[in-house]
């Protein structure tokens, strides 16, 4: 096997031809390169966070302060990086997350993002705020056969954001079903959209330009309810009804059951940060947790997603899949939450960077990126697979 990670290979074999990857390999500097593309409404939506950003600062703090403890003679030679996460297989432990509004950082959006998924072999998580629909994502998460027509079918995960009105989460449930969709992730984190000061001093919002509803605006249920299809004459009526029915913060926990009976396949809870939640998780019959804090995007002055990884994992044990995000940007950072407990990791803004750079391409860049460091990491540590990972692996320098 090669001494190289295959995308690294690829990059130097290329270089010998004079030519380099079009985006910066360290992912964090993507978001700079961003800022000048987008419209400071785009950029503010994607890089703000909530209040003063204290916890989207200190997600990254937490990562900065644990450390890499590298052992040595271990034979590395070959590395395995695939993982099986509620019953779909990864090439590696890394997951798409679901980010809303994609088509206001690349007009092609979501589907974009889901072909460069299918083409890495992983998996998207599509956020039931997308720009296109459940079906349109679907049509395009597939990889290109040897023939340039259709190959195979990319993974895909659905995201709920449960709706006020019940029949209206049950279609968009069936929709994911029949659109191939295999497990449910339901984010608790947004019963409302949280003080975010980037989105208000610019008066931002993606939805009131029409952006982030098309699973509304094309379900027969929401059609229903604001009597026909959405035309120029009822549209502001049909932004009036999403805005009503977007979040709906008297939801608790003896709700969840009302899921479980209306989706088959696995489902995890998005947005647990105390081990008292994720024990009632548990309880409630779900299959996995993912812990984060939606990037510092909702409770300002929250404990940073990897400082509640631990607690979480414990709590939990073998009895649901632990996932986690919030401030991932390097192939170290994966290992560190994989090290606290993590069975996998979802990105979010960085792939979202990629898309407002290159589109497709740059999504793909950035999948690319993220594994290749992931599996370098792992191997010059002294591991060759994620399950060879413990909190051992850290250390915490006073
Ligand atoms: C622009 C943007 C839109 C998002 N939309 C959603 C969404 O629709 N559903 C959801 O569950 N999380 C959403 N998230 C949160 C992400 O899934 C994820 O939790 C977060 O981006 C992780 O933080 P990080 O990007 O700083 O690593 C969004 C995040 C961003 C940046
Ligand atoms: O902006 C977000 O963080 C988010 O989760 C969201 C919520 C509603 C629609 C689109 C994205």
């Amino acid at each position: 096997m090669s001494p190289l990670a295959d995308f690294q290979n690829e990059i130097y074999l290329n270089g010998l031809g004079d030519e380099r990857p079009g985006l910066p390999t360290d992912l964090t500097r993507l978001e700079g390169l961003a800022e000048r593309r987008l419209s400071a409404g785009a950029f503010g939506y994607i890089a703000g966070s909530a209040g003063s950003e204290a916890t989207a600062r200190a997600n990254r703090a937490a990562f900065d302060r644990l450390r890499i403890v590298p052992r040595m003679l271990r034979d590395v030679a070959v590395r395995d990086l695939a993982v099986e996460v509620l019953g779909t297989p990864m090439p590696a432990p890394v997951l798409l997350g679901p980010v809303g509004v994609q088509s206001i950082f690349h007009p092609d959006g979501e589907p974009a993002t889901a072909r460069a998924a299918a083409a890495c072999g992983l998996t998207m998580v599509l956020s039931t705020a997308a720009s296109y629909t459940i079906e349109e994502v679907a049509a395009a998460n597939v990889t290109a056969g040897a023939d340039g027509g259709e190959g195979g079918q990319g993974a895909r995960w659905y995201q709920l954001y449960w709706p006020k009105d019940r029949e209206l989460a049950v279609s968009f449930l069936g929709r994911a079903r029949d659109a191939g969709y295999t497990t449910l992730v339901v984010t608790l984190d947004t019963v409302t959209l949280a003080w975010r000061p980037r989105d208000l001093d610019q008066a931002y919002l993606p939805f009131l330009r029409g952006i982030g509803v098309a699973n509304y605006f094309s379900d027969p249920v929401f059609q229903k309810a604001v009597g026909g299809p959405v035309t120029d004459a009822n549209r502001g009526a049909a932004l009036m009804h999403w805005a009503a029915n977007f979040g709906n913060p008297g939801l608790t926990w003896d709700d969840l059951a009302f899921l479980r009976e209306h989706w088959d396949g696995p489902i995890a809870l998005k947005g647990i940060q105390h081990p008292d939640d994720a024990r009632r998780a548990v309880d409630a019959g779900m299959d996995g947790v993912i812990v984060s804090n939606h990037g510092g995007r909702q409770v300002d002055g929250a404990i940073a997603s990897l400082d509640a990884l631990p607690g979480v994992a414990e709590a939990v044990g073998d009895q649901a899949t632990v996932l986690f995000d919030s401030g991932i940007r390097t192939g170290a950072d994966v290992v560190k939450a994989l090290a606290l407990g993590a069975k996998a990791v979802l990105l979010g803004r960085p792939y979202c960077y990629g898309l407002a750079l290159g589109g497709e391409a740059g999504v793909r860049h950035v999948l690319r990126c993220i594994q290749a460091e992931l599996e370098l990491t792992l191997a010059l540590s002294g591991h060759t697979r994620p399950g060879d990972l413990s909190p051992e692996v850290l250390a915490r320098p006073q």
